[in-house]
């Protein structure tokens, strides 16, 4: 469980929506959802499959349009921006994707060399390999600097793919199913570097996630969403002190086998 979090600065609003709405032909996803992330906050975003988790992180970050609503990130309202615009706040929310994708042929070190490269143009070689030596402790995997990703384990690949996401210092993380197909010792300590990285790098993060373990470890607070609307929120606590079977049923499916 984790502990009350002084670090969190509930006047600074890094994410801010109200009223979202998105629907697929005339299947609604979300029906008006509300929701704020809060400097330095790790929140957690739970749903059972098909609930719209992802079509929420795409909305924030640009990649999907709003039907109706305001998505607005550090201040800028998603879908009013002009491209350069919203490249240029993509680059403050880094996206860990659910399968890490490194790229194959590459080391390491290349990997994470490569969006300095192409978004850090100004940045000499040797500020390049500072950055990379220092983030790379920073997720406790300087000794894999010159490795290939076919010579590491999942959860190293995990960790390396948090890296190549933290290299260009985004003020938000965007973690979706970060511990999906982990073992129970590896997700533990993907759990631990996602809290590691929130203290680091004061970073603001959404975690997207089916495992409460994940959920109760990282969050400083949790949202759950059903029929389209966060209908429970609040500690881990809070959220699963309830009768209603939707939230009961989602806890034994994690709890009790
Ligand atoms: N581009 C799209 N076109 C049509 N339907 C879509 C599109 N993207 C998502 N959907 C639908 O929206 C619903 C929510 O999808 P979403 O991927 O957000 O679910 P999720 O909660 O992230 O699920 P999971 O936990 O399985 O990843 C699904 O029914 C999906 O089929």
């Amino acid at each position: 469980m984790k502990k009350i979090n002084p670090n969190i600065n509930y006047e600074n609003k890094v994410i801010e929506i109200k009223g979202l709405k998105k629907a697929f032909d005339d299947f609604e996803v979300l029906k008006g959802v509300d929701l704020n992330l809060y400097q330095g906050e790790n929140l957690v975003v739970l749903g059972r499959s098909g609930t719209g988790k992802s079509v929420l992180i795409k909305i924030i970050s640009g990649l999907l349009d709003p039907d109706e609503g305001m998505v607005r990130v550090l201040g800028q309202e998603v879908n009013k921006l002009k491209p350069k615009q919203l490249d240029q706040l993509r680059l403050k929310v880094g996206f860990s994707f659910q399968n890490s994708a490194l790229y194959d042929s590459m080391t390491v070190y290349e990997n994470l060399e490569f969006p300095l490269i192409r978004h850090a143009k100004d940045m000499s070689k040797g500020e390049r390999d500072r950055r990379i030596h220092f983030i790379l402790d920073g997720v406790g995997l300087l000794q894999a600097i010159n490795q290939m990703p076919s010579e590491l384990s999942g959860g190293q690949r995990k960790r390396i793919g948090i890296a190549r996401t933290l290299i260009l210092k985004p003020e938000i993380m965007l973690y979706d199913e970060p511990t999906a197909g982990l073992d129970p010792i590896t997700c533990i300590e993907i759990n631990a570097l996602i809290n590691d990285v929130q203290e680091r790098f004061n970073t603001s993060a959404i975690i997207i996630t089916h495992d409460l373990t994940c959920a109760r470890s990282v969050g400083d607070r949790m949202v759950m969403l059903l029929e389209g609307q966060f209908q429970r929120q609040g500690t881990f606590e809070e959220v699963f002190n309830t009768d209603d079977e939707r939230v009961k049923m989602f806890y034994d499916y994690n709890f009790v086998y």
